[in-house]
């Protein structure tokens, strides 16, 4: 016997007591029989069921969350045939009907033909980590949204305008259905400012935001903020016509808001000009060249007069 195991030369009420001092809560099932052998008596504190009510593996599987339960199982036994230490994650229930997310840590015993005599492991109570887990998932998801999100209106910004359209542009090559696009820009908004100043100019751009998303209402639709008081809607598989409809939409919809222009060369109310064009993309045509079509059918909009819709 080396130092180390004269040192640790304990009996089994000093093991005992060191086990269940520990945090993680020790456990053993008998293989063949699939009794609990012994479990740690801190599985009350932590779950509230009594030692004594922990018999079976099917006592240990009735207390998983049925969410959780098949996988679990199927896989700690899979795991155990096949001899491999593994551990796993589920919530598992309460006596109080609560749920709490553990780590069950298994060591396979073999007997010295090979074959499984027991599994050995700690539950560990892991429930503030899973917190901290979903509240960082949480955390990412909103950071993601509001990257994707222009923070005055709360329609898409450029960015996501930007991937939308690169991936409606090749779904539109490839299935060759015409994609359209509108772009609109608010007239005389410089005059607005102006006249109103710039806060209530913020409410003037999120007020028409809100009201394209409602004239492009169909599920593939696309309303993004392109700059400043320019915006743009997508509307892949549709054809010219039904895009000039929407587009007609649009203006008269900001129109019939009757928002107060005192300063607008064009109307006493706030109106806008649209470019609107429509394509059915071949391989090989370029995206950017389409967005400045739009662009430049926009400003002949306003060329024209502005308030209008400018489409050949
Ligand atoms: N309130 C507000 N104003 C903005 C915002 N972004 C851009 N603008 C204003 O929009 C105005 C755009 O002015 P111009 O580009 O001269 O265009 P316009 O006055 O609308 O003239 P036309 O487009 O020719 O009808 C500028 O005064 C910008 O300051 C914003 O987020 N909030």
């Amino acid at each position: 016997m080396n130092l180390i195991d004269s040192k640790l030369d304990l009996d089994n009420d000093t093991y005992k007591t060191l086990l269940e001092s520990t945090r993680a809560i020790p456990w053993k099932i008998d293989w063949a029989t699939m009794q609990f052998a012994y479990i740690g008596p801190q599985i009350e504190a932590l779950l509230g069921w009594e030692q004594s009510s922990w018999q079976t593996v099917q006592d240990w599987a009735d207390r998983i969350h049925a969410e959780d339960r098949d996988w679990t199982v199927n896989f700690c036994v899979a795991q155990s045939k096949a001899g491999a230490d593994h551990e796993a994650d589920y919530r598992a229930l309460k006596k109080n009907g609560d749920y709490t997310w553990i780590r069950d840590v298994v060591h396979v015993v073999r007997k010295e033909n090979g074959e499984v005599d027991s599994l050995i492991g700690f539950m560990f109570d892991i429930s503030e980590r899973k917190r901290t887990e979903e509240q960082l998932a949480g955390l990412r998801r909103e950071l993601e949204e509001l990257s994707f999100k222009d923070g005055l209106t709360g329609v898409a910004n450029r960015r996501r305008f930007d991937i939308v359209m690169e991936t409606e542009w090749n779904n539109a090559c490839r299935t060759k259905q015409p994609v359209s696009l509108l772009m609109l820009d608010i007239d005389c908004f410089k005059q607005y400012n102006d006249h109103y100043g710039h806060l209530e100019g913020d409410q003037c751009l999120k007020r028409v935001a809100k009201l394209l998303t409602v004239a492009a209402a169909r599920p593939r639709d696309f309303v993004a903020r392109f700059g400043g008081e320019e915006f743009i809607v997508l509307m892949p598989n549709t054809n010219e016509s039904d895009a000039y409809k929407i587009a007609s939409r649009c203006r008269e919809l900001i129109a019939g808001e009757h928002i107060p222009h005192d300063g607008s060369d064009v109307s006493k109310y706030l109106t806008a000009s649209i470019g609107l064009c429509t394509i059915t993309p071949e391989c090989g045509d370029e995206v950017r060249a389409f967005i400045e079509m739009a662009d430049r059918k926009m400003y002949h909009a306003k060329q024209r007069g502005r308030n209008t819709i400018v489409n050949e």
